[in-house]
């Protein structure tokens, strides 16, 4: 099982403090389960794992294998939650260079409608010209701008290229069961599709279809990663005692921590597999717990690659922050430091170490320096990157983050604050509706 090491935050902040949070995460813990908090309706991710059918999982691993006969690439299109949470489980299971590689055993995953650049999309279709690809539309509201336009070019440029019949095949739309354009348009257009439950909010919706359809075309195990899900729900359930119980202990250490002016939480990895696990840990607790002019900053670097950039920051800059590291035991692959007659880069000292053992040491030397420059530092050990243990991980996040936000005492399953930037861009682009927002942006000019 992962484990959660906080010894080195009680420099900064005492472990009666820490315990003195029992009460209260047993409160917040309680209202989750009897769905009495805030956001209540937003609660279908909290026994997901343990929940998920045979039938279910069989349905998903069906239309994967479809698009795995069908496409050497797959485009996975949606932002936000809609499209984190795969490739964050999908990047740290995946060897580095696969896209690189000539013999593939699966299709080349490629990520869409995260963004509005011209050039971005321009590229894309460019590159998809001679290519047999697929696309997976997701969206839960099933009007996000983002993914629309990238869906509308890439439908086009599907049935173009391959046929409205291929194209049926191999567009796969998640969505809302009833509502919305990805909605209409999948049950006109007849693809296949896959509901997101109405109380699963984008960023917890990893293990709906909208994570578990592309990690497995990707080829991943998504028994496993469940699994792994559904065990880390048992190990973090209401009646795990505080001590014992890893989610309670995260929550109550980083919102001890911020009372304490810790403001900004920079998740940390040494393994840069893991880039985009805290990018969807950033949408996990950035838009649950940042709001009401309150919340954890949450950052992300990838070490040692960034202490390179951010490690002086991080050392000897405002002391507002502390590290979460999410720590691998075991790699994969065995690579040791050859030795060097010469010795013209004086490396000798390690040689016959393994590349990791130098990693460890850079971790444990980051951790002390670090703690002796002033932040308080937690780890998550977790044995290895396989499907169980990301699942374990994946779930471990999500209720540390309801329990957490309940803590801090807001909302953690709404998002109003994203819906100003929306309105203030269909204002400027006079999208029908918005014919008000539009002359008042105009006059502000
Ligand atoms: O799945 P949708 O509805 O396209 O939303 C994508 C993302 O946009 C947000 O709604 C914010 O606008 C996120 O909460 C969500 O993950």
């Amino acid at each position: 099982m992962i484990s959660l090491n906080i010894e080195k935050t009680f420099g900064f902040i005492s472990k009666a403090s820490v315990a003195a949070y029992e009460a209260q995460v047993k409160a917040a813990q309680e209202a989750l389960e009897n769905g009495t908090g805030k956001g209540n309706d937003f609660l279908g991710w909290l026994h997901l794992p343990s929940s998920i059918s045979q039938e279910h999982l069989a349905d998903l691993k069906a239309t994967a294998q479809v698009m795995r006969d069908n496409c050497d690439v797959v485009i996975v299109a949606g932002i936000g939650g809609s499209y984190l949470g795969a490739r964050a489980v999908i990047e740290a299971l995946s060897n580095s260079f696969t896209w690189l590689q000539e013999k593939k055993n699966a299709p080349v995953m490629i990520y869409a409608g995260h963004n509005i650049s011209e050039d971005y999309l321009y590229e894309l279709t460019e590159f998809l010209k001679d290519k047999k690809f697929g696309v997976i539309n997701i969206s839960k509201s099933g009007t996000t701008t983002e993914t629309a336009l990238a869906f509308r070019l890439l439908k086009k440029q599907c049935e173009n290229q391959r046929g409205k019949d291929m194209a049926k095949k191999v567009i796969v739309a998640i969505t809302d069961a009833k509502k919305g354009a990805a909605r209409i348009t999948a049950d006109k257009e007849g693809y296949k599709s896959f509901i997101i439950p109405d109380n699963v909010g984008g960023r917890f919706s990893v293990l709906t279809p909208v994570g578990l359809l592309p990690i497995a075309i990707a080829g991943f195990d998504i028994e496993k990663l469940v699994a792994g899900a559904a065990d880390m729900e048992k190990a973090c359930g209401v009646n795990v005692p505080f001590a014992e119980n890893l989610a309670a202990q995260y929550a109550a250490t980083r919102n001890e921590l911020y009372k304490n002016g810790k403001k900004i939480e920079i998740l940390v990895n040494f393994c840069p597999k893991l880039h985009y696990v805290s990018e969807w840990w950033k949408q996990l607790y950035g838009e649950s717990e940042g709001k009401e002019n309150k919340g954890i900053f949450p950052a992300a670097v990838d070490f040692s690659t960034d202490l390179h950039s951010m490690g002086q920051w991080i050392q000897e800059g405002e002391r507002t922050i502390f590290e979460t590291v999410i720590s691998v035991e075991k790699v994969d692959h065995k690579l040791e430091v050859p030795s060097d007659e010469a010795n013209l880069d004086g490396l000798n000292f390690l040689a016959g170490k393994r590349v990791d053992e130098v990693n460890k040491m850079a971790e444990l030397g980051t951790q002390l320096a670090h703690v002796d420059g002033g932040v308080p530092n937690m780890r998550i050990i977790i044995e290895k990157l396989d499907e169980y243990n990301i699942g374990q991980l994946l779930y471990f996040f999500e209720i540390g983050c309801g329990i957490s936000g309940y803590l801090l005492g807001v909302n953690p399953f709404n998002q109003p604050g994203v819906e100003a930037y929306k309105k203030n861009m269909f204002a400027l682009l006079n999208k029908p509706g918005y014919e008000e927002e539009s002359k008042a942006i105009q006059a502000r000019l």
